[in-house]
């Protein structure tokens, strides 16, 4: 099987936390493209979704899903995501597709994250991904010297600004023991927005993709 084809399984089997009459929040990237496909196909028996970015609302919108502003919504049962990394605790590296802060938000908002990835995701250490951090512009050079001194090697993702104007650094060169304190420290820098690290709340569930079937874990 593809990677492809063990992203299409996971965005499939997500379907099953969907309870219908509800707003369901949804996340960013490849792997969140196919749950919104498998959304399409019951649009009739939801509310809507929340959206974590600019790319998911319109393929939403395209499938005739109503998008809420998670301003007027009061609660979601459910958020569904991909990861770039997620570790046995259920912690995660996001943000490869850039949607880290908005991802972070709609997740707050949910009762239970729903972590949709192929194996290939599954680390027992997260750092070898480059761990994104969304900046304020003004902020770069600052915030990329506080990361040298934590250890990182920061490299500006360029030609990317995010859906909020910002600009993200990807931090190599990190072996992530400790991610939930990496986390409030890195978020703790000024002109910091939001560290791609999902560590205090992780996911609740993780749906993986391998070649022998969707493998569920529960934390
Ligand atoms: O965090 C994300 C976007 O900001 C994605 O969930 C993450 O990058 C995984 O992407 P994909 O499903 O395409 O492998």
């Amino acid at each position: 099987m593809t990677q492809d084809e063990l992203k299409k399984a996971v965005g499939w089997a997500a379907l099953q936390y969907v309870q219908p009459g509800t707003i369901v929040g949804v996340g960013t990237g490849s792997t969140a493209a196919h749950f919104i496909d498998a959304l399409g196909t019951i649009r009739d028996q939801i509310e809507g979704a929340v959206s974590s970015s600019e790319a998911s609302t319109e393929k939403l919108k395209s499938l005739g899903i109503p998008v809420f502003d998670l301003n007027n919504v009061d609660a979601l049962s459910v958020y569904v995501d991909g990861a770039d990394e997620i570790n046995p605790q259920m912690q995660m590296i996001k943000g490869g597709g850039a949607a880290l802060t908005r991802e972070k938000i709609v997740a707050a908002v949910a009762q239970k994250f729903i972590c949709i990835a192929d194996a290939s995701k599954q680390v027992d250490v997260l750092g070898n991904f480059p761990l994104p951090v969304e900046v304020i512009p003004m902020a770069r050079a600052y915030v990329a010297r506080e990361l040298v001194k934590l250890g990182g090697l920061p490299e500006y993702r360029q030609h990317v600004v995010t859906d909020n104007g910002n600009i993200i650094l990807d931090v190599h060169n990190l072996r992530i023991l400790d991610p939930i304190e990496l986390e409030k420290t890195i978020n703790a820098l000024p002109g910091v927005v939001t560290v791609g690290l999902f560590a205090a709340r992780g996911a609740d569930i993780a749906l993986i993709g391998t070649p022998d079937g969707v493998k569920t874990i529960t934390n």
